[in-house]
């Protein structure tokens, strides 16, 4: 999935509606509308009646794609419960990706169920359960009756692996059902305008509400006079249907006199924090406690930095039009999104590949297509511990050998052949027999600590290996620039830096040293503010601009961890991930990733491949280790291994 800023999606607008002739009100329709059924579907899982499920995309949380939100129907009519959920693509975690395929939804257990299950019906599932592409996880359909393209005829439990879809016998009719409420008598929604296009958004989709039988008032933070252009159309089309309007600062108006609110104030056209009405309509909106859905961004957010203004509306999910906004994914705008749902307007997903989009989200499509990672990870039947590589690491020393064990551990479960860890050789007694499966090569440290006179020996040893990840547990010496400017220049393999190496290469003039193989740079923020010379702050401002930038400059692939660590490279893409856990932020799981990228480069994925595929399963693996945990806060680092 492509990730755009504010600028890229005003070029892909500006060729859709100039080069392909698709008029902009066709797309603030389509916006109008996808916002509209997100709305509608948030309607029926509260129980407003017809649904009765309370189906979400993702326990996690997270849901990027349309039709993520598609839940379980459980009523007596579900109109469209998992129906909608049938566009989106799911794994085997609950992560939700990509338009076009099958959300977690589609599961009907209504007396009738349209469109439960009915859009699945074609599509595949790997061996591991985890379902890629449209239509895959689709086509359970559990109703007495089951209409619709897909639906897999009643029967209790039908997977549609692959097949084409099942038609029922006889005639069959579907209606709209995304557009569909059949309670809709609570509900009452006011739809904040301002007077961009995010608002004639916002307009355009009150009257799809109002379709479904929703009460809609418009809130207007401008004087509905000043509207140009398409949102001057919905403005007027909204008032010939007879939808209610008030204007703020001249009419009074209670936000929590509502039972949700559409932020459709400001989009990618937002500059600065917001202004006058609409600070104090984003202000009044958090504050009503009701449940908001954004349009586009929250209003308030930088759609490319991820900064969030004061104020800025927290919502509950956001419907983004079109692309995946970078602000999205960028904390603290990934928190003040909610659950993200990217929806089709029209304008041609192909628009970004063609132009070359940098950033993309880390997902399995992604991993499988665009880095051409096995995720299956396949072991030749044939193999043999030589066939999957041999990782060197130096790492660990007296007070923190412990970061080297759990590196060494880590590069094993990702699944290399040997593992060779290089350490002081007063260390050796402490660690002989803590993971029996490890190779230990000690080096004339005597007082536990590196020295600048172990380079020849490490070197030596990396003659034989695959790849070397250099730094957890480390510590500084004298010498060390000498000694890291060494490795860097004369190991004849990948090289992966972490923790302390990384402090080295802050305090280096790196950029004249030579190298002839990838290296690859796994700082924390706070390694990565002394790598840029920067604060910490001013490396969370941005996170993705900056990897992209240092990685380019500086001719390394660059992790930048973190929720959401970015993952770019000296070419200038960037890969976002969002596996992961905050259960994570404990002493040593930096330590592990580094073992594993450094696993799966000994394996012979190139440095790009090791370093997003790696921090995608480390996510995981930490995912899976806070669930087993009856805390999350209880997780240390050697549960992500045992995790993998
Ligand atoms: N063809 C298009 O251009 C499409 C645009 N779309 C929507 O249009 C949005 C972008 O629309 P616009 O470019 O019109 O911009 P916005 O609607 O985001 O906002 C621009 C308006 O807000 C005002 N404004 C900007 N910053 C402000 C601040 N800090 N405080 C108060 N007022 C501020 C400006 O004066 C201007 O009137 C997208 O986010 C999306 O929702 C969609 O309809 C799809 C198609
Ligand atoms: N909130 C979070 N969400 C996802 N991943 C996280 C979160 N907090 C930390 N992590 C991950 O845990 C690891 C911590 O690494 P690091 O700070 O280097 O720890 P250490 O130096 O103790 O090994 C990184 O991979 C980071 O991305
Ligand atoms: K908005």
């Amino acid at each position: 999935m492509d990730v755009v800023t504010a600028e890229e999606m005003r070029a892909f607008d500006r060729e859709t509606i100039e080069r392909l002739g698709i008029p902009a009100i066709a797309l603030m329709e389509n916006a109008g509308r996808a916002i509209a059924e997100e709305v509608i579907a948030l309607c029926r899982r509260r129980g407003a009646g017809a649904g009765g499920g309370t189906g979400s995309a993702d326990a996690a949380g997270r849901s990027y794609g349309a039709g993520a939100l598609g839940g379980a129907g459980g009523g007596t009519q579900s109109y469209g419960a998992g129906a909608v959920g049938g566009t989106g693509s799911a794994d085997a975690e609950g992560r939700s990706y990509g338009a076009g395929a099958v959300g977690v939804g589609g599961v009907g257990g209504g007396m009738q169920s349209y469109g439960a299950g009915a859009v699945g019906g074609i599509g595949s599932a790997d061996a591991a359960g985890r379902s890629y592409g449209a239509g895959a996880v689709g086509g359970v359909g559990g109703g007495m009756q089951s209409y619709g393209a897909g639906a897999m005829g009643g029967g209790t439990q039908s997977y549609a692996a692959g097949g084409p879809a099942i038609q029922p016998p006889g005639f069959s009719v579907s209606a709209d059902p995304a557009l569909t409420l059949t309670a809709a008598g609570g509900e009452h929604w006011l739809v904040l305008a301002g007077k961009g296009n995010n608002g004639g958004d916002g307009l355009a989709a009150a009257r799809h509400l109002r379709e479904a039988g929703i009460a809609v008032t418009l809130v207007y933070a401008a004087a509905p006079e000043s509207l140009a252009g398409e949102a001057a159309l919905q403005r007027d089309a909204a008032a010939a249907m007879g939808i209610p309007a008030v204007v703020y600062g001249r009419d009074a108006v209670d936000l929590a006199a509502c039972s949700g609110i559409i932020d459709a104030l400001l989009g990618t056209g937002s500059a600065g924090a917001p202004r006058g009405a609409y600070a104090e309509l984003i202000a009044a909106a958090n504050a009503s406690g009701r449940l908001i859905v954004s349009a586009d961004i929250p209003s308030g957010l930088d759609a490319d930095t991820g900064e969030t203004h004061e104020p800025c509306i927290h919502a509950s999910v956001t419907v983004c039009l079109a692309f995946l906004k970078r602000g999205l994914l960028q904390y603290p705008g990934a928190g003040a999104a909610g659950q993200v749902v990217v929806r089709s307007i029209g304008i041609p997903a192909a628009l970004a590949r063609e132009s070359g989009v940098p950033v993309s989200l880390l997902t399995p499509e992604v991993l499988r297509t665009r880095l051409q990672v096995d995720v299956s990870r396949r072991r030749s039947p044939e193999g043999h511990k030589g066939t999957y590589g041999h990782v060197l690491l130096a790492a660990g020393s007296l007070r923190m050998s412990g970061a080297g064990l759990l590196c060494a551990r880590a590069a094993l479960r990702a699944g290399c052949g040997l593992v060779t860890w290089a350490l002081p050789d007063k260390l050796l007694p402490y660690v002989i027999g803590c993971a029996p499966e490890l190779m230990l090569a000690p080096v004339s440290g005597g007082d536990g600590e590196w020295n600048a006179g172990t380079a020849a020996e490490v070197l030596q040893l990396s003659g034989s290996r695959d790849c070397m990840a250099v730094g957890p547990g480390l510590g500084r010496f004298e010498g060390d620039t000498d000694w890291l400017r060494r490795l860097w220049e004369e190991t004849d393999s990948p090289l992966i830096i972490d923790a302390d190496a990384l402090n080295i290469l802050a305090d280096a003039d790196y950029g004249s040293w030579s190298r002839r193989h990838p290296v690859i740079l796994t700082p924390h923020p706070g390694e990565m503010a002394r790598l840029a010379g920067t604060s910490t702050a001013q490396v969370q401002r941005d996170r993705i601009g900056l990897a992209l930038s240092y990685a380019a400059a500086h001719g390394v692939i660059l992790v930048l961890k973190g929720a959401h660590t970015v993952i770019a490279t000296p070419e200038g893409q960037a890969y976002v991930n969002i596996t992961g856990h905050p259960g994570m932020g404990t002493g040593g799981a930096g330590d592990v990733l580094t073992g594993i990228i450094s696993g799966l480069l000994a394996q012979g994925l190139d440095a790009a491949q090791a370093a997003a595929f790696g921090v995608y399963l480390h996510g995981l693996a930490g995912e899976r280790a806070a669930r087993k945990r009856d805390n999350p806060a209880a997780l240390i680092a050697g549960d992500i291994i045992e995790a993998l």
